[in-house]
């Protein structure tokens, strides 16, 4: 359904949009009572912008109006020498925009003055439990670092907020206990760094009871001004810096400072929690503007990038929008609590007041009017541990103390360790020392036992670490990834010789591509933590080591030894679960295999025969059908050392053994060369003997080792005949079976130790071969 005119201007986007565009007859009144308060700050221009080059574009009007792009009222237009009541219609008109603010702060505003009227009344917020959040937005060079940082002569906001916050925690000394941690971050190139204690870049996680946490970042505890100052400067040394042409020390990175408070008010044990955040923004610009190239034109899309996305959420809380994409980049990521949600927010709109920057400052006055729309949804924070600050302080403290209470306890065993032995020679070396001194003896044994209960336990607890890991490498073993991307590879070679259309095997291809490139992926994962579990299994073999425990520690030494076999033990069990869940694929995959061959014989056999009976099988097919055939029944067939070529080109399956001349007879009786088959009595095209040797698997494979180690020499045909028994029809064998051969003379089957097992025999064909 279309909508109509009057429809269309009801949606907040579009109305924003007239506003905008219609100039001063429409007056931009942003809501002075909402969540969000907006000030703009518009600096004094700087040695370039000065002179007649620039007009000025900003008119502050009032404490919370200013005109954008006045009409410049006393420029007479004249035309043929007389003054015109009208404008130059060749100039472009102004725009003379009225835009409102909660406060708009002039060139002459100082930093204190910016403090007073902006951030201060944070401070209560602050007290009572709400989380705040300071921005400083705006384009390169519009003086955003210079209003949150400033000068050593002129403090910025954030030095500001926090002398009033420490002023305030003096004045309530009284009545609550304060406890405060500062994190100072950057958000640069979409990775965020600790300024305060640069390595590698940290993570960003998301958690349910404490929202977005900087994994691995240091709450580092203030208790004065002084330090905070110190901390700051140190902080502002590392963050990223580049000169541009907009800008000689152009901050590159979004630069956030977080103040965590935890207040208990000592009459009502309630503890309020609440976080200030103040965040100097990377500045909104055009790359023509700022004149880079390469690195730095990518650093600075990267910045647009993320501003852009807060920019996003800005316009999607304004417009009230259920989903607010604060996953697109890491600085929302950041924010997300600082922005729209249970918090107190000040946003700090800073321009430039000349003609040169009028785009950038146009744009950062939309931004601004839209941010205005924001609504928060405050809530104290009046609980016990529910906010960062806990979570933060409390992990930092127990982390430290637990690595200074090792690192004694290390120092301490080391120590004791060296006591003890010395302390065992002593006993060894005054058995019979005098009387006076076995009260000396006693204590120092004494001693001993405590100090072996100590290092017993350190051991023990040294151990079970290193079991844990060995069970988690055995966990993580990749053999199972690896078993199976083995079948997968098998199944898609199976594929590709059972497909007959090009398509199905790509598509199978494709499929099985798939799960095999994922198999690599994980065993690379795996990998990787096994790598990783390895190196500390180590660390904790050096710290094992470090105890210097050694066969002359006696017990200890036992102590230990016995622990290294539970651990020995623990991992072959774990080992052998790891090898029965293989075997469990691998019966899986078998029993598939059983399957398969059951339907594929189910194909496999009527094509046969009906190929045979209309005689278009040939010679080839029917014998590859009954190596097929005998290779399932579990039969090897002995046959002539010179029959070894031809018998090799049969095809499939069925194993030969090779017999050298001591049945020679036989050899002469074979015309031309070729095998029979236990099931082609009625194969009419010059047959010979062949010895079928039907074992059961255990004897055939006995059978086969011994023959393949000896063959081909004669001592194998002497270690042969004994076990084979040659049938005739005189020892009356009803397994026998006969057959002519076309010389006349009968080929025998030989069964070995009389193994009486059925012979199946072929179907008989309809027609005559036609090879
Ligand atoms: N209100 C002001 N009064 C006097 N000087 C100012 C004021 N605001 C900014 N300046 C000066 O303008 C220059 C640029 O300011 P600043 O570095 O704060 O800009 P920025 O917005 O942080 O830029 P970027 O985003 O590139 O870091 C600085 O030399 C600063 O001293």
């Amino acid at each position: 359904m279309v909508k109509s005119k009057r429809d269309l201007l009801k949606s907040p986007r579009r109305r924003s949009f007239t506003l905008l565009r219609s100039g001063v007859r429409n007056k931009i009144n942003v809501n002075s009572g909402a969540d969000i308060c907006v000030v703009v700050r518009v600096r004094p221009p700087n040695a370039n912008e000065q002179g007649d080059n620039f007009r000025k574009i900003i008119k502050v009007v009032s404490d919370e109006m200013l005109i954008f792009d006045p009409k410049e009222e006393n420029d007479p237009f004249f035309y043929h020498g007389v003054q015109q009541k009208g404008r130059d219609l060749l100039k472009k008109a102004n725009k003379n925009l009225q835009f409102h603010f909660d406060r708009v702060f002039g060139f002459e505003a100082t930093n204190a003055e910016v403090f007073e009227k902006s951030t201060k009344s944070l401070i209560d917020k602050l007290m009572d439990g709400y989380n705040c959040s300071v921005f400083a937005y705006g384009a390169t060079g519009a003086g955003k670092t210079f209003t949150m940082i400033g000068k050593p002569d002129n403090p910025g906001i954030t030095v500001l907020t926090m002398s009033e916050l420490f002023k305030r925690k003096e004045e309530l000394s009284n009545e609550r206990d304060f406890e405060l941690g500062i994190t100072y971050l950057e958000v640069y190139n979409e990775t965020v760094q600790d300024l305060l204690n640069p390595g590698s870049p940290l993570n960003l996680r998301e958690d349910g009871k404490f929202g977005v946490i900087v994994a691995g970042v240091q709450v580092k505890r203030i208790e004065s001004c002084e330090e905070l100052f110190e901390l700051l400067q140190t902080g502002n040394q590392n963050r990223t810096q580049h000169p541009t042409d907009a800008n000689a020390e152009s901050s590159r990175s979004h630069a956030v400072f977080q103040v965590y408070i935890k207040m208990s008010v000592k009459t009502t044990q309630q503890i309020l929690a609440a976080k200030l955040s103040m965040i100097d923004l990377a500045g909104s610009e055009r790359g023509a503007a700022t004149g880079y190239s390469g690195a730095r034109f990518t650093e600075g899309a990267n910045i647009n990038k993320s501003l852009l996305a807060l920019g996003n959420c800005i316009n999607s809380l304004a417009d009230g929008q259920r989903h607010i994409p604060y996953r697109d980049s890491k600085l929302t990521r950041l924010l997300k609590d600082s922005l729209g949600g249970n918090c107190k927010t000040v946003m700090i709109a800073n321009v430039s007041p000349v003609s040169l920057n009028i785009e950038d400052t146009y744009n950062t006055l939309k931004y601004a009017t839209r941010a205005k729309k924001i609504k928060a949804k405050l809530k104290k924070n009046v609980v016990s541990c529910s906010t960062n600050i806990q979570f933060y302080i409390k992990q930092n403290e127990a982390l430290q103390q637990e690595n200074e209470k090792l690192k004694l306890e290390i120092e301490q065993l080391k120590s004791q360790v060296a006591s003890t032995s010395s302390c065992t020679c002593n006993k060894m070396v005054n058995i019979e020392v005098a009387s006076p001194l076995k009260q000396d003896e006693q204590q120092c044994e004494e001693k001993g036992d405590s100090t072996n209960l100590k290092i017993k336990e350190q051991l023990k607890a040294l151990f079970t670490r290193r079991l844990i890991l060995e069970e988690q490498i055995v966990s993580n073993s990749m053999s199972l990834f690896t078993v199976r991307k083995e079948l997968k590879e098998f199944a898609d070679t199976r594929l590709s010789g059972l497909c007959t259309e090009q398509s199905d095997k790509a598509d199978g291809h494709k499929r099985l591509g798939t799960a095999m490139e994922n198999l690599q992926r994980q065993t690379e994962r795996l990998e990787k933590d096994v790598e990783g579990l390895t190196k500390q299994v180590k660390e904790v073999d050096t710290e094992i080591e470090s105890l210097n425990i050694t066969e002359d520690s006696g017990e200890i030494y036992d102590y230990c030894q016995a622990l290294r076999s539970e651990v020995e033990k623990a991992k072959l069990k774990s080992e052998a679960d790891l090898y029965k869940r293989k075997s469990e694929i691998l019966s899986g995959e078998l029993r598939m295999h059983g399957e398969l061959i059951q339907r594929m014989s189910a194909v496999l056999k009527p094509c046969f025969l009906q190929l045979r009976g209309y005689g278009y099988a040939t010679n080839d097919m029917i014998k590859s059908y009954h190596d097929l055939v005998r290779h399932c029944q579990g039969f090897r067939t002995v046959c002539w050392k010179d029959e070894e070529a031809s018998s090799a080109d049969s095809g499939v399956g069925s194993t030969t053994t090779v017999i050298q001349s001591d049945v020679g007879e036989n050899k002469k009786k074979t015309p031309n060369n070729k095998r029979k088959y236990a099931g082609d009595k009625d194969d009419e095209n010059g047959l010979n003997e062949t010895f079928v040797v039907p074992l059961s698997p255990a004897k055939q494979e006995k059978v086969l080792t011994r023959v393949t180690k000896t063959a081909p020499t004669k001592k194998l045909a002497k270690v042969q005949p004994p076990k084979l028994i040659r049938l005739t029809k005189e020892n009356k064998d009803p397994t026998f079976k006969s057959s002519k051969t076309p010389q006349g003379k009968s080929s025998s089957h030989l069964l070995m130790n009389k193994t009486k097992s059925p012979i199946t025999t072929a179907p008989k064909p309809l027609l005559k071969n036609r090879r």
